[in-house]
């Protein structure tokens, strides 16, 4: 008997006609009737049953195998075109244009080309393209075209198989994502490094052109940067390289160039308690130099703690000289090199203030030159400079450390004289008209001299506020001069109100110590 049951329906027509035949024959005929063509249908069953497993395997394939005939029309297309792209063998083979349906229209024009190759008779090569799902979406395969009936001049049509590579090319575009995204993160990293190198450049040619010492020290206070000016500053060759350097090496570096070096280690470490902007601290340095230093937290960009520290410094001598200068212009007499008359109020308000609270005594002696005048007129200006300068250089020598000697302007001097008494006073007049009557000027070959006319007032016998003690000494003074010049006249008590009257009678004139 035929074995039915390894025959599908469908199978080759024409196979299948001649098998029932046969089936029919053998049923109705004696066997020796039938023997050769028996023999021919167990051949022809052989190859039915070839046939049949062969379809089987094709059908079982999990790649897609499609046969076309010469013409481009679709014969046979393997089940596993359902799963890859929902469209069924029949939708398949039943639609006008089978590759038109399954293959993306932008590969299609491809896939033609290289299957008219290998009609042509080139050999067939692998090639990746895109199906086109039942459901709009792309199935890439890797697909091959090879001609059926190989051996013959002429192909009887062309075998398509295509492998589906889907799962590969997601892969493949995650990897291709993944490649271009750090592709564009390390551009963008070289980009910023670029950035932060020209920012740092910029920042360290500022830093080294400026005045100002900078350094900045990590947590671990540890030098991680300074400019030119500290090392500057701090007597550090210019080459010098400081980064990594501990503080504790740092601050026994410099120890020596500087005044009271525990001192400022004591500053140091206070500051490094805090976390707020020191307050200036001067470093007197051996050398004269005066450096003020500042230091503050640099704060990290993100999370609370610091990132370490910066100290600033800068050199303040030319501003501390200047400073002394301009104080010295405005307190001194630009001629004599005596205290002015400005220096002369503040310090008479600070001793009365001071007196007050200690309750003792200040003195005020009033000078005025006599006869100053003749000798601008008859030697020139300059000669009464000499004298003036000569003058407070004589008087200057009388003067004790405590007591405060200026020149109020013209040939007005004055000499304030803290804790003192009558006695005291009337002793430094005598002295002070004694070195002027000894003064001699060569002018001319002449030999000139002068005397003074001086007033004594004492705080608070004589007056309660400043201006009262320098009208009381003024008028005592111009007693003198009234009564015959050289010599000092002592305001007596009760004179404040006789000024403020307007009458002076009550006045010492000539007491003169001599
Ligand atoms: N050379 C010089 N003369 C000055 C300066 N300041 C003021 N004088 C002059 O000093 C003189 C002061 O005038 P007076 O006090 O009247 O001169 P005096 O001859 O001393 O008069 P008596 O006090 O009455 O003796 C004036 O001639 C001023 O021009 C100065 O800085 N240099």
């Amino acid at each position: 008997m035929v074995n039915r049951a390894r025959l599908r329906a469908g199978d080759s027509a024409a196979i299948g006609s001649r098998l029932d035949t046969l089936d029919a024959r053998v049923s109705l005929t004696q066997a020796p009737f039938v023997t050769a063509e028996c023999d021919h249908l167990t051949r022809l069953e052989a190859a039915t049953t070839g046939v049949c497993q062969l379809r089987e395997i094709a059908e079982g394939v999990y790649c897609v195998e499609a046969l076309f005939d010469v013409s481009g029309r679709l014969m046979w297309i393997s089940p596993s075109i359902e799963r890859l792209t929902g469209w069924t063998p029949e939708t398949c083979l039943a639609a006008p244009d089978a590759l038109a349906l399954m293959v993306h229209e932008s590969d299609r024009r491809y896939c033609l080309r290289m299957a008219q190759r290998v009609a042509e008779g080139s050999a067939g090569e692998d090639f990746e393209m895109r199906l086109l799902r039942e459901d709009g979406r792309i199935c890439w395969v890797a697909c091959h075209w090879r001609p059926l009936g190989k051996h013959s001049a002429h192909p009887a049509g062309l075998r398509m198989s295509a492998e589906d590579i889907q799962a590969r090319k997601e892969t493949e575009y995650k990897l291709l994502e993944t490649v271009t995204e750090l592709r564009r993160a390390q551009a963008l990293r070289e980009r910023y490094l670029a950035r932060s190198n020209d920012e740092r450049q910029r920042l360290s040619a500022l830093l080294n052109v400026i005045r100002l010492g900078i350094l900045f020290m990590d947590r671990d206070h540890r030098v991680l940067y300074c400019n030119r000016a500290m090392l500057d500053i701090w007597g550090f060759p210019p080459d010098e390289n400081l980064i990594g350097m501990r503080d504790v090496v740092l601050q026994s570096r410099i120890a020596e160039l500087i005044e009271q070096p525990e001192a400022y280690i004591e500053h140091i470490d206070a500051v490094l308690r805090t976390f707020v902007v020191s307050e200036p601290y001067e470093v007197h340095f051996r050398d004269g130099r005066i450096v003020t230093d500042i230091a503050a937290v640099v704060e990290a960009v993100q999370g609370r703690r610091g990132i370490g520290r910066v100290w600033i410094y800068e050199d303040v001598t030319q501003q501390r000289r200047t400073a002394e200068r301009l104080v010295e212009l405005a307190e001194h007499d630009p001629l004599t090199g005596l205290f002015n008359r400005r220096r002369f109020h503040e310090e008479l308000t600070r001793l009365l203030a001071d007196a007050s609270r200690r309750g003792v005594q200040v003195g005020l002696v009033a000078i005025d030159l006599d006869g100053f005048k003749p000798i601008n007129d008859e030697f020139g200006h300059q000669a009464g400079d000499e004298v003036l300068v000569g003058l407070a250089g004589a008087v200057g020598d009388v003067i004790r450390r405590n007591e405060m000697f200026c020149r109020l302007g013209g040939d007005e001097f004055a000499v304030l004289v803290p804790d003192t008494e009558e006695t005291q006073l009337c002793e430094l007049a005598r002295r002070i008209l004694e070195v002027i009557e000894a003064l001699r000027f060569d002018f001319g070959g002449r030999s000139v001299g002068l005397t003074a006319s001086l007033g004594i007032a004492i705080f608070p016998h004589h007056a309660s506020t400043a201006e009262q003690l320098i009208a009381v000494a003024d008028q005592a003074m111009y007693r003198s001069k009234s009564s015959g010049r050289d010599q000092w006249t002592m305001a007596a008590s009760g004179s404040d109100e006789s000024a403020r009257m307007g009458t002076s009678d009550s006045d010492e004139p000539n007491r003169r110590g001599d």
